[in-house]
């Protein structure tokens, strides 16, 4: 693609997704940008990435057609104010930030395209979740957004109005899943193992468990009973887990954070 892109936010989301940009050919290196405050921020992207940087938010824009927005919820309006006058109609802003609708986007963006994406930090592997959505009248933009985002991996076009429960499930859920994957290697320490040996033995479990489901297409409880011999020690354990609640604990910790991503601004 001939096309510059600039990214407004080089921090943990951003760098994730430019280290898996920068390793497909959908971009040269040389027409990446990216802008942030933090020198720090730029000088890992810098060396650790090979693309443009900027501290200069107006030079930065200029002439690109594709802006990542992915700033926090609250640096948002500052940033689009800041560049709203010098912003061209033929720019399309594609937007990360979290709880920020399209609609109050084009409020001060009124001729703009704006896509809204909601990827993860996978990304940095190319094993990124990325949903996204758009209005009815960007369907050609849309699908270039959907091969930009399929450089980074998985994607999946949704409804807006599913974009919040796609930020739990996807991109908090990182973050879910390391907190069970945390607790699998702790018990692992309690049996015996060095902290290392747990790690790399939960870690390839949970990489087993997950490419069984996603590959051979089963729910997860299918693939479970395979693993529960009867009387012996997974049910054993399962059943536990669940007399303690993990079932129920997992569900109301994403309905906590679903409930709160509707507060974020
Ligand atoms: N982290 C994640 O896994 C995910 C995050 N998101 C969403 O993506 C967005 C970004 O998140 P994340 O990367 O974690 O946030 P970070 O705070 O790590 O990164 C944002 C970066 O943008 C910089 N910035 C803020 N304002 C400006 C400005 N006016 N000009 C230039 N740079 C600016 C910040 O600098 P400074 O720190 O100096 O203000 C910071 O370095 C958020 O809306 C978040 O909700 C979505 C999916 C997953
Ligand atoms: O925690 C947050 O609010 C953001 C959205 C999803 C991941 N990080």
């Amino acid at each position: 693609m001939q096309e510059q892109l600039t990214i407004i936010g080089g921090g943990n989301l951003g760098k994730s997704i430019i280290s898996g940009l920068v390793s497909s050919d959908i971009f040269n290196t040389s027409d990446i940008t990216v802008v942030d405050k933090s020198f720090y921020n730029l000088s890992y992207v810098k060396d650790n990435l090979g693309v443009n940087i900027s501290q200069d938010i107006i030079t930065a824009i200029e002439n690109v057609k594709w802006v990542i927005l992915c700033v926090q919820p609250r640096q948002l309006e500052g940033v689009l104010n800041e560049i709203k006058d010098k912003v061209t109609k033929d720019q399309v802003f594609i937007s990360t930030v979290t709880g920020t609708s399209i609609e109050e986007i084009n409020q001060l963006l009124p001729d703009n395209k704006v896509i809204r994406v909601m990827p993860n930090t996978g990304a940095a592997k190319k094993l990124s979740m990325t949903c996204i959505s758009a209005g009815k009248d960007v369907k050609e933009e849309l699908a270039i957004v959907e091969e930009i985002f399929k450089t980074i991996g998985e994607t999946l076009v949704i409804e807006e109005r599913l974009m919040q429960a796609a930020t739990v499930l996807g991109a908090s859920g990182i973050a879910f899943f390391l907190r069970f994957l945390r607790a699998m290697i702790q018990g692992g320490i309690q049996m015996g193992f060095h902290p290392h040996e747990a790690q790399i033995i939960a870690v390839q479990t949970a990489i087993g468990a997950a490419t069984l489901v996603a590959e051979n297409g089963t729910h997860p409880e299918r693939e479970i009973d395979k693993v529960t011999t009867p009387q012996g020690c997974t049910i054993e354990g399962l059943n536990e887990m669940e007399h303690q609640g993990l079932s129920s604990s997992v569900i109301k910790g994403v309905m906590a954070s679903y409930e709160k991503i509707n507060t974020i601004k």
